[in-house]
């Protein structure tokens, strides 16, 4: 019998890991593109969920934007049917009618596909094939844009979309080893031409920026802005559980925030603290930007008997009494 090739062994043990922490029985569902990254996770899925017990199904999006995308979807679910893969779908969506651009509309109609997907099939977990390198490039693009420890904790290995939960088992995988893994298992991936396009600021970090850093730095900075990112992602998450109990620390009965008890806390903390609560009164997140957080602190820090701050929907946040009070113009009838 000839020996399983490295790349493929460590893709099913990384699925392996990733199936063995759900929590709910029923069946997975990769998402797949056709891809080298989804790819080979789907062929490792195919292999490893029945053997841990568990169903697993695919899905594909055809989007529609490129020549050849019925066909390129119809190339997967034929695959997929051949690798055991059950159920499959592909799932064509209208991104025409979406704000944004063309990236943005596809990405978030491929979104509400696949949660719908995951959702009427009764997926315990949808799987996607995201890998260390599309972890490297986040950082680099969270840090050139200063989108800060949240930016810079990159994609987290689990999180909820909707009702949905979203596992990516690949996050350690580099993107050489799926390809050396689909090349192992005789498999054709599709290749996505935005990936190559120079229009995309993801693609140029992938085609010139990665190469430059991996030439002058060696070849360790993948790995690394991988390991800052899951570094970056647990401080993160111990700020945020400290914020969540600093919160309730300075509510005041009446909605408002104490503005000794906010002065009294790190500044980490505070900034947190103040975003959770805009959100809390209804700043939409997409909205809501560190100035909006910068304006509330200011409140707090750099108190000079202001006016109010304001927050994204025309709400406005004054300081009086020694509390911070929200205004809402609009207040519901
Ligand atoms: N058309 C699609 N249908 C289903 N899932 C998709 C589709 N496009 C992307 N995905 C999922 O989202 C993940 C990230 O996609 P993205 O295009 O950002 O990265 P990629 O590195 O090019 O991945 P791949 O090599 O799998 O295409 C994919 O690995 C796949 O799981």
């Amino acid at each position: 019998m000839a020996a399983l090739a490295p790349p493929v062994a460590a893709i099913r043990r990384a699925v392996r890991r990733a199936l063995t922490t759900l929590p709910d029985a029923g069946p997975v569902l990769v998402a797949c593109s056709g891809g080298a990254d989804s790819l080979a996770l789907a062929a490792a899925t195919a292999f490893v969920a029945p053997r841990l017990g568990r169903p697993a199904g695919l899905v594909t999006v055809d989007h529609g934007l490129q020549e050849g995308s019925a066909r390129r979807a119809t190339a997967v679910v034929d695959w997929a049917h051949t690798a055991g893969l059950a159920p499959v779908e592909a799932i064509r969506v209208d991104v025409s009618e979406r704000p944004g651009g063309p990236e943005a509309a596809a990405r978030e109609a491929r979104y509400q596909a696949l949660t719908e997907a995951a959702g009427r099939l009764g997926a315990a977990a949808l799987l996607t094939g995201h890998t260390r390198d599309d972890q490297a490039e986040t950082v680099l693009l969270a840090l050139a844009r200063g989108a800060g420890p949240r930016g810079l904790a990159g994609m987290p290995t689990r999180r909820w979309l909707g009702e949905a939960l979203l596992l990516r088992p690949l996050l350690e995988v580099s993107r050489e080893q799926t390809r050396a893994a689909c090349t192992a298992l005789g498999l054709a991936p599709w290749t996505d031409p935005h990936n190559t396009d120079p229009a995309y600021a993801r693609a140029r970090v992938r085609s010139e920026v990665l190469p430059a850093l991996v030439r002058a730095l060696g070849p360790g900075v993948l790995d690394n802005l991988a390991r800052t990112a899951r570094l970056v992602a647990a401080d993160t998450a111990a700020l945020d559980e400290q914020a969540t109990v600093a919160l309730d620390g300075v509510r005041h009965p009446d909605g408002g925030l104490c503005v000794g008890g906010l002065a009294g806390l790190a500044p980490a903390v505070r900034g947190r603290v103040l975003h959770v609560w805009a959100r809390e009164l209804g700043a939409r997140p997409g909205a809501l930007s560190h100035r909006h957080v910068d304006a509330l602190e200011a409140l707090v820090t750099g108190w000079r008997g202001q006016g109010a701050a304001y927050l994204p929907g025309g709400l406005q946040v004054f300081r009086r009494a020694g509390r911070l009070t929200v205004v809402d113009p609009c207040p519901p009838a």
